[in-house]
């Protein structure tokens, strides 16, 4: 296989989610981050693909559809919906939504499968052991709790199991993958969860069971009918199929052409396993070329358990983004769950946040500075050049490197971060304006210094919506079309080239005089409402 064509490429993943049930703020979540990584991406140039989708086979899937009366497809088409249309309501701007029931993956699987065995890594042989539906992975009797219940699951009871079933030698890989770990030691991230899959590693790998018996919603194994794959074996090749062009014939060369090999995979810790173990052992024995890099992110909990479709403590995505907006639901939890580590869902801290950073200090930062520039400036944006402020002057010095630091938070994918060091200069512009006083040096016929000063806090607030603008699009939008530019953050075919990286995430983009819109509150104060059901 040729290497990706260019370095201008850039593909990326969320999990494909189960259809056991509608998403939730959990599925978002991800979601939201890998959007905001592709927002990142396109700024900086590249070419984008962004992959979601859903996984649509197992038991689980076969169980939820018939205590609901449906056949699985019509059951899966329902909850595929539903995802859909919370992207958009959240504005994610994926490239393709990856479905594991279409025609095109059966072709994908087959063929990948094929080449495995062609390698001998598929045998038939007995599994026996406790398995948890929810999870359709098998359990270590010492993970159970009170003997009986999933640890992540911890409502649903694991079922014994006792069945030939076909199995990939995943112990033929330890060796390659420990070598892989130890060359590319940020091939798993964060760091905690590198070291939780070495360890695991080193434990010894035993060879998994890839396909079921009596599971009828799934593909038949090519060499055996009788058995279904399983829907790991199945729904990880679902990131390949994704990469085919809508016309192109379903082959694994086909698939393989442009995006492969992905650049980042963005999942719940959960699913960790899979994804630093499993899937870069099959691409081995596939002889295909390892993705970039597996961030597994931390848990929403609610009350310190994860939150989950199969254990319904979940928060409503969608009555979350309908009060109070897609932009304050990305920044939230963006901001105020560090990437990587559990967090706890609170509305209070949910509203205060919000109101604080983006209505106060954001928000009323350009709504005041753009009234005087009205008032002294006839509506239009100081004739003062960025460049000719002085290097040492506040904002201008802490804009400086800024640009720098979120890019390596948004490439180390530290959100938080991002979001902090661009409030640091909105928190610094507010306190300048109020030292600098502008309404006074007006009164003094100080018009020059007046200038220099609304310049340079504009220019200030412009750089933050710029900085932010992956994360609330909406609102750098607004931002920017009240300091007078025409510019759509939302348009991803043209972002690249109206608002380059290299360029507006600098000191100096406002052009003197430019004319400034009316003033307008750009994000609405939240209110606390009485209560957000789950
Ligand atoms: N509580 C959560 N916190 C963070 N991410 C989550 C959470 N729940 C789900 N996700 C995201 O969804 C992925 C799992 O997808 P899945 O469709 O299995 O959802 P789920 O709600 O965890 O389902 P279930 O409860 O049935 O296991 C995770 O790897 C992660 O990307």
């Amino acid at each position: 296989m040729k290497p990706k064509e260019t370095k201008n490429l850039f593909s990326l993943t969320t999990p494909l989610y189960y259809v056991n049930d509608v998403p939730h703020v959990g599925s978002a979540y991800t979601t939201m981050a890998a959007d905001a990584v592709a927002r990142f991406q396109r700024l900086q140039g590249k070419s984008v693909l962004l992959i979601t989708g859903t996984d649509e086979h197992g038991q689980k899937i076969q169980r939820t559809a018939e205590s609901l009366n449906r056949s699985p497809q019509d059951h899966c088409d329902q909850i595929v919906s539903s995802f859909e249309s919370l992207w958009h309501k959240l504005d994610i701007q994926y490239d393709r939504f990856s479905r594991t029931t279409a025609s095109r993956h059966a072709e994908i699987v087959k063929e990948f499968f094929g080449r495995v065995w062609d390698k001998g890594d598929i045998y038939l042989s007995q599994q026996q052991g406790w398995y948890c539906v929810a999870c359709e992975e098998f359990k270590e009797e010492r993970e159970l709790i009170d003997q009986k219940y999933c640890p992540i699951h911890t409502n649903k009871q694991v079922e014994w199991r006792d069945e030939q079933n076909y199995f990939f030698r995943l112990s033929k890989y330890q060796k390659q993958l420990e070598a892989l770990y130890q060359e590319r030691p940020d091939f798993i991230q964060p760091e905690s969860r590198r070291n939780e899959v070495v360890s695991f590693v080193s434990q010894g790998l035993e060879d998994f069971s890839i396909s079921r018996l009596n599971v009828d919603w799934g593909f038949p194994v090519p060499v055996d009918p009788n058995q279904t794959i399983y829907v790991w074996f199945d729904a990880l090749l679902g990131y390949i199929t994704a990469l085919l062009d809508p016309d192109s014939e379903p082959t694994l060369e086909n698939a393989l052409s442009k995006w492969w090999p992905i650049n980042l995979h963005l999942i719940g810790k959960d699913i960790l396993r899979f994804h630093a173990v499993y899937w870069p052992a099959m691409l081995m024995s596939a002889d295909l070329p390892l993705p970039g890099r597996i961030f597994g992110h931390g848990f929403l909990t609610k009350d310190g358990k994860k939150m989950g479709k199969s254990l319904g403590n979940t928060l409503n995505p969608v009555e979350l983004v309908s009060q109070f907006g897609a932009d304050a639901v990305r920044y939230y939890f963006l901001k105020e769950i560090e990437f990587g580590q559990d967090g706890d869902f609170n509305l209070t801290r949910f509203v205060n946040t919000l109101n604080a950073d983006l209505a106060n200090d954001l928000g009323n930062l350009l709504n005041r500075t753009l009234r005087m520039a009205h008032k002294y400036f006839e509506g239009r944006i100081p004739n003062v050049s960025g460049a000719a402020i002085p290097d040492d002057h506040l904002l201008k010095s802490y804009a400086a490197n800024l640009g720098q630091t979120v890019a390596q938070g948004y490439e180390s994918l530290a959100f938080s971060e991002v979001c902090i060091a661009t409030l640091n200069l909105v928190q610094a512009g507010n306190k300048y304006i109020d030292e600098q006083a502008p309404w006074t040096l007006y009164k003094q016929g100080k018009l020059d210094l007046v200038g220099s000063v609304l310049y340079s806090v504009l220019e200030s607030v412009r750089l933050a919506a710029y900085l932010l603008s992956p994360i609330t699009p909406n609102l750098s939008n607004e931002i920017y079309q009240q300091l007078g530019f025409s510019i759509d953050f939302n348009d991803k075919t043209t972002v690249e080239t109206a608002v380059p990286f290299g360029t507006h995430a600098r000191w100096g983009v406002l052009p003197a005089e430019q004319a400034l819109a009316e003033p307008q509150p750009v994000f609405q104060r939240l209110e606390l409402p009485e209560t957000v059901s789950s």
